[in-house]
């Protein structure tokens, strides 16, 4: 039987029978198979599955999706996500028991920390994420998702988009909070659009619908391709279809107003945690330095709206005379500029890509960061950027990641620079899904 599998070269759907045993960053479990690597999807370490080929471009590995398990892992389930069981990319390890795909994620971060960030053995041991592992946030595996994308098909029907292909499901997923998506699924909005949906602090549902992105029919594969790249950057019309254009949302005692089809973090108990890890390794790490012993200036790059800058004004002892909040939204540092209005000349924002605008944080007559909070989006923050920090020598820098490899390789640019990690804590703050987050605390030291 000859078939083509959609968005790959294979040509000839093939089975093999593979015994896979360990995970890998993307969610895959990791076997082998005609001398090469096999990345399964939907297997768990352990288990021996029937794997069909589905992507066979690369000499060195090949991908599959687990058909049929021969041998299944004492930690498989049947998923809790309606949406993701008839093939939705959602809640890609919801087959998994939540509590050992956080014991999985912990193994994948361990194991990218040595293989690419090249962190010594010794010094990775003693951090939380290897003592205690993955910690759970606040609340249940399902239900904590406050903020979602869902896809419109030509009909009207909004849903999950297919792990593969443009198929869209209207069964619910289980990660958005309960009465997040009350109605959506009998409504019918623009066909091809993309709805923004957000459960915001006060209790209030917002949707905002985006104009569709007409996919470019011109050139060869590589030039359509380009052109919807660009096509996808532009800036999209909105209309706003139920609640209101901006949510509010609340952490500590601060309130924030942010676009419905801005960034916000997805799990609702994130903001609040995150914030509180990053003022506990500053407390624990920052040596007093300015008058009165308060330290004085943070860097909150990649800051978003601000929630880091904020945990840090409230909660370190004696505050901070300045923090600088760099991020390349203007809608997000609109959203900082009313939050942080009573706090006048303490809090400054900075629009541009941060390693271009951190040039304008150093130089003579400017105080440098004893703190520097770096949050960026899945591709890291690279080594202009974490050059640039070190260069600055803070006391601490705490490093956030959502993708461990890139996390990974970037606390190796940082000890390349000098600085050495001295806490990890990581968060399932993704339940039934691959993805983790990570928070590093460095201070200036080469291990020893
Ligand atoms: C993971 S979000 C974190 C936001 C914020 N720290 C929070 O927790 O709400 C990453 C942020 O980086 C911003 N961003 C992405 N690439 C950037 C770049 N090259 N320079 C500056 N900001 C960037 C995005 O606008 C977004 O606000």
């Amino acid at each position: 039987m000859t078939k083509r599998t959609p968005g790959t070269n294979t040509t000839d759907v093939r089975r093999v029978e593979v015994t896979v045993d360990r995970p890998a960053n993307g969610g895959e479990a990791v076997g082998r198979a005609d001398g090469r690597v096999l990345f399964v999807r939907g297997a768990i370490p352990g288990e021996r599955v029937v794997a069909e080929i589905t992507d066979d471009r690369h000499d060195a590995y090949w991908r599959a999706e687990a058909v049929e398990i021969l041998d299944a892992s004492p930690h498989r389930t049947s998923t809790p996500c309606p949406a993701a069981a008839r093939g939705a990319g959602c809640c890609d390890l919801g087959y998994i028991d939540p509590a050992y795909a956080r014991v999985l994620k912990q193994s994948v971060l361990l194991d990218v920390l040595q293989r690419v960030g090249h962190l010594p053995a010794d010094r990775i041991a003693t951090t939380d994420l290897a003592t205690r592992g993955v910690d759970r946030l606040a609340g249940a595996d399902t239900g904590w998702r406050i903020r979602t994308r869902l896809a419109v098909d030509d009909d009207g029907r909004a849903g999950q988009l297919a792990f593969r292909g443009a198929r869209v499901i209207d069964e619910e997923c289980v990660q958005p909070v309960s009465g997040m998506l009350d109605g959506v699924a009998e409504r019918r909005f623009t066909p091809r659009s993309e709805l923004a949906v957000v459960l915001d602090s006060r209790g209030v549902r917002s949707i905002t619908e985006l104009a569709p992105v007409e996919k470019s029919a011109r050139g060869n594969a590589r030039r359509r391709a380009q052109e919807n790249r660009g096509r996808r950057a532009r800036p999209r019309v909105q209309v706003v279809v139920d609640g209101e254009a901006t949510a509010i949302h609340r952490v500590g005692a601060r309130t924030w107003e942010i676009p419905v089809t801005g960034f916000w973090q997805a799990h609702r108990a994130a903001p609040q945690t995150y914030g509180d890890t990053v003022v506990e390794f500053a407390r624990t790490h920052l040596p007093a330095s300015g008058p009165g012993g308060s330290p004085r200036v943070a860097w909150d790059l990649y800051g978003g709206a601000g929630v880091f800058a904020a945990a840090l004004l409230d909660g370190l002892p004696g505050g901070l005379d300045t923090v600088h909040i760099v991020d390349s939204d203007a809608a997000a540092l609109d959203a900082a500029a009313r939050t942080f209005e009573a706090d006048g000349e303490r809090v400054r924002t900075h629009r541009g890509e941060v390693a271009d605008r951190l040039a304008d944080l150093t130089g003579p007559g400017v105080a440098g960061p004893d703190i520097v909070v770096l949050d960026p989006p899945r591709t890291g923050a690279g080594a202009r950027v974490i050059g640039a920090v070190a260069a600055a020598q803070p006391a601490v820098v705490v490093h956030i990641g959502c993708d461990a490899a890139r996390f990974a390789r970037d606390l190796g640019l940082f000890a390349e620079s000098g600085y050495q990690v001295v806490q990890i804590r990581a968060f399932d703050a993704f339940p039934l899904t691959h993805h983790v987050e990570a928070i590093a605390c460095l201070v200036p030291g080469t291990p020893g």
